[in-house]
């Protein structure tokens, strides 16, 4: 019991780390906590709630293993390398990619909520 409140103190510290460091982290939990915002005030359906729950964690996910790849290659590579900026691109593509598929679903699930309240 005590090694499993250990392991869950250690997270907590690698997320408030990325909140702390990382702005995007912080944009990103900002953007999740709208969209769940946005969820509630327009009565989206289950289905919706699932598409919302699993961009948002596809996100925060991504973004926090770019977070701890990024820390690894400082360590491994602190001086300027080609692979480990490559390394480092490959990872900002991945949030990136996520970002766009969130964005695009949220265009799909919101926007024709926005058209039928006017
Ligand atoms: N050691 C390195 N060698 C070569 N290029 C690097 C190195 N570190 C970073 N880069 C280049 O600089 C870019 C930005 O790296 P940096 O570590 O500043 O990430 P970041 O801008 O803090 O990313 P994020 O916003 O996700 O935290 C990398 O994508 C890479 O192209």
């Amino acid at each position: 019991m005590n090694k499993l409140v250990r392991s869950f103190g250690f997270a907590i510290k690698g997320l408030r780390y990325a909140l702390a460091t990382q702005q995007n982290f912080r944009i990103h939990c900002v953007a999740a906590v709208l969209a769940i915002g946005l969820g509630l005030a327009l009565h989206v359906s289950n289905n919706d709630w699932q598409w919302i729950a699993l961009c948002i964690m596809l996100v925060l996910l991504t973004e926090l293993i770019n977070t701890g790849i990024e820390a690894l290659v400082d360590l491994v590579s602190p001086g300027y390398n080609e692979l480990a900026g490559r390394v480092k691109d490959v990872c900002a593509a991945a949030v990136l990619l996520t970002a766009i598929f969130s964005l695009v679903t949220g265009l799909v699930i919101f926007v024709p909520k926005f058209i039928s309240l006017f």
